[in-house]
């Protein structure tokens, strides 16, 4: 069964196309900077003649014609791998927002897409470039099935302590304002590699998904016990261009004393904060870069950036009464040694203690970084949300 997974990000289209079950990825790419003259479409395939890739830059208006760009790739005559997009039997869609509606893979219907299209307002990043990417599939692979994969289920399994605020009680009930957490398909996944990998199920696990967004989780025999983003994808972890946790009194103090408008406050935390705030620059590569000429600015940032989630590994460890291992995924989570070093730095007395040699370079797909006298396992897993999501996708339709 071809499975198409499209992950649609604000100004971007990641996608792969599975074969299942046996989980093999006939193609995989990425359309990016949608909306821009010099938008780029990379598209990379194993064919007979082994591995074929192609990348072009030319400008793609809007996520419609990014995905019609890929559709032509994926059937082209010389490097295609189908040859009509009705060869496609699955379209598995990660959708960033499912409310409490959804704590589960969804067969797409007009009352889902409705449900989808209520949620904007918690996730106005994601869920409408989520929708458009829903639309056009629906066009381009018109016979296939289209499903929705949520990166809120996972945490639906968080116990009311972990997801309720302390506002009163009719903001809950009448308007779904709760904590619901976000990246689940990701922690979901570096979780369950993580329990086959040290072959043991009553695990407390801390799963540490550091991408441009970043949020962690408290994962108790697999199952989601606390996460630290919230109502949407912003608070908690410092990330990219989002400020994470911040008292609510700047915000009031941005809008009364400073003239700041809402949407100004929103773009502020969502777009010009966290690590691009501090340093100017939100990819950590260009950060590091800044650190080896000395910017004391750059380094202090990486600082507040571990010790942000330094002291959600304090707090997770508190909920689950204990840990048997963390793990690291997601791009600085799986590539950055320097981020690993400072968040493991000085936490003996929590059983971590990191292996400076062992977290330098990565060996295995599963990568144990911790030192020889540590309680809790250090893991490096790579996070893979399109498999994940061919997976949901063939649990849900594949008999
Ligand atoms: N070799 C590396 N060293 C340090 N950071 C890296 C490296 N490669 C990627 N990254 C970081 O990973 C980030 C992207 O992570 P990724 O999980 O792909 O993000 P997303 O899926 O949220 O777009 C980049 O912005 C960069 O900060
Ligand atoms: C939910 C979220 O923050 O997603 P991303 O990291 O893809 O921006
Ligand atoms: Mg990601």
């Amino acid at each position: 069964m071809h499975v198409f997974v499209i992950n649609s990000g604000s100004s971007s289209i990641k996608y792969q196309l599975i074969s299942m079950p046996e989980e093999q990825v006939i193609c995989s790419g990425m359309v990016d900077r949608i909306g821009l003259a010099n938008s780029r479409v990379d598209y990379k395939a194993k064919s007979a003649l082994g591995e074929v890739s192609r990348s072009e830059e030319f400008p793609v208006a809007d996520h419609s014609e990014g995905l019609k760009a890929v559709a032509k790739l994926l059937t082209d005559a010389e490097i295609g791998v189908i040859s009509d997009p009705d060869q496609v039997a699955v379209v598995g869609h990660r959708v960033v927002h499912g409310g409490e509606k959804f704590a589960s893979t969804q067969l797409i219907s007009p009352e889902v897409k409705s449900k989808i299209k209520e949620l904007f307002p918690l996730a106005p990043l994601h869920n409408p470039a989520n929708f458009l990417g829903i639309e056009v599939a629906e066009q381009i692979f018109s016979k296939a099935k289209q499903v929705a994969v949520f990166d809120t289920a996972f945490h639906q399994t968080q116990p009311e302590v972990a997801y309720r605020m302390a506002i009163p009680n009719e903001f809950y009930e009448k308007h779904g304002i709760r904590n619901y957490g976000f990246h689940g398909t990701s922690h979901k996944y570096v979780s369950e590699r993580a329990i086959e990998y040290l072959k043991q199920s009553n695990l407390k696990l801390i799963t540490i998904h550091l991408g441009n967004g970043c949020s962690m989780a408290a994962v108790q025999d697999g199952k989601c016990m606390d996460t630290s983003m919230g109502l949407g994808p912003m608070n908690g972890l410092i990330m990219g261009t989002r400020a994470g946790d911040i008292d609510q009194s700047v915000i009031f103090h941005l809008v009364n004393q400073l003239g700041y408008s809402l949407s100004e406050v929103n773009a502020l935390l969502n777009k010009k904060s966290g690590m691009l705030g501090l340093t100017g620059f939100s990819d950590m590569r260009d950060i590091q870069a800044q650190i080896s000429q000395g910017n004391q600015e750059a380094h202090l940032a990486y600082e507040l950036y571990a010790y942000r989630i330094k002291k959600y590994i304090g707090s997770f460890t508190a909920v689950m009464n204990g840990l048997d291992a963390v793990i690291f995924t997601g791009g600085v989570g799986e590539n950055d040694r320097m981020t690993r070093h400072l968040v493991c730095e000085q936490m003996e007395y929590l059983g971590i203690q990191l292996d400076p040699l062992k977290n330098e370079g990565r060996k295995q797909a599963i990568q144990e970084i911790q030192g020889k006298d540590s309680d809790v396992k250090l893991l490096v897993i790579s996070t893979n949300e399109e498999l994940e999501i061919a997976k949901q996708c063939f649990g849900l339709l594949g008999n």
